[in-house]
């Protein structure tokens, strides 16, 4: 079985023992669930680079990527940094992060959150509310088109912006609809770990320009960002090249430094 099914597989067993654990009014009772979401979109509108920093752990390709670290500082660090928004892991078992990592992100800085999730059910889009997320993720890949509509509706309703994952024409192709707000182009394929720009540079003229897009993956200098501008891009998704440093918010503020000299 490849890891995404086995992920897949793992994730619903966990949402079934969440329901009983929490069950959604208590979600929807919590303090965070009312407040005002911070846009990510208007901050990618109106930057430069547009990065949006992650913060991981480790991973199924590279596992361990930094242990270190805790997430107040990384937070606090890519805001002075000046990244458009933070992407936080919050998958267990492969990626070694949390919803309490979010909760931490959202009480440490301002930025816009983004839920990094394998989301199937509308339930982990409340709890996504509930610890603070502004944007959620949803993965082309693991999701029927009708899927992706129950889904990013129901984000919608709550607020929330939604980024939608593609890697290949065929999952761009079944996705695009109005309840999407950025498309991104992963360039790391999920189930062979085989990362390439090109991915991104080849499904660019694909996708309509109502939406934003966003390339996700294995950049790692701001070559690739001058690279890829040209093509649309107007986010730029980036772990691990600030991760695996001791200080990734120092990293960030680095690498934006150098794409404005
Ligand atoms: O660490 P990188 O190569 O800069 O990649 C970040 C991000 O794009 C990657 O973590 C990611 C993209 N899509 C995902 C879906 C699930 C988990 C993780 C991901």
């Amino acid at each position: 079985m490849d890891i995404l099914k086995k992920i897949v597989t793992d994730k619903r067993q966990e949402i079934a023992f969440k329901k009983q654990l929490i069950p959604t009014f208590q979600l929807e009772q919590s303090v965070l669930f009312e407040r005002e979401t911070v846009s990510i979109i208007n901050n990618l509108q109106n930057n430069e680079i547009g990065i949006i920093a992650e913060h991981k752990r480790r991973s199924p390709s590279k596992q361990v990527i930094n242990h270190n670290l805790n997430v107040f500082d990384v937070a606090q660090g890519y805001e002075k940094a000046g990244v458009c928004g933070m992407s936080v892991l919050t998958d267990g078992k492969y990626f070694g992060g949390s919803l309490d990592d979010l909760l931490l992100a959202k009480s440490s800085c301002n930025l816009p959150l983004l839920r990094k999730e394998f989301i199937i059910d509308n339930y982990q889009i409340l709890e996504a509310k509930a610890y603070g997320a502004d944007v959620i993720l949803l993965i082309a890949t693991i999701l029927t088109q009708k899927e992706i509509k129950i889904l990013s509706e129901f984000a919608k309703s709550l607020q929330l912006e939604v980024l939608l994952e593609v890697h290949n024409e065929a999952e761009l192709r079944k996705s695009i609809m109005p309840s999407l707000d950025m498309i991104g182009v992963n360039n790391r394929n999920l189930k062979t770990f085989e990362v390439s720009l090109e991915t991104s540079k080849m499904l660019s003229t694909l996708i309509p320009n109502d939406f934003i897009k966003v390339s996700e993956s294995g950049i790692s200098n701001v070559e690739a960002i001058r690279e890829l501008k040209p093509f649309g891009y107007q986010g730029f998704l980036i772990g691990e090249n600030f991760m695996k440093t001791d200080n990734p918010g120092e990293s960030a503020g680095y690498f934006i430094n150098q794409f404005s000299l």
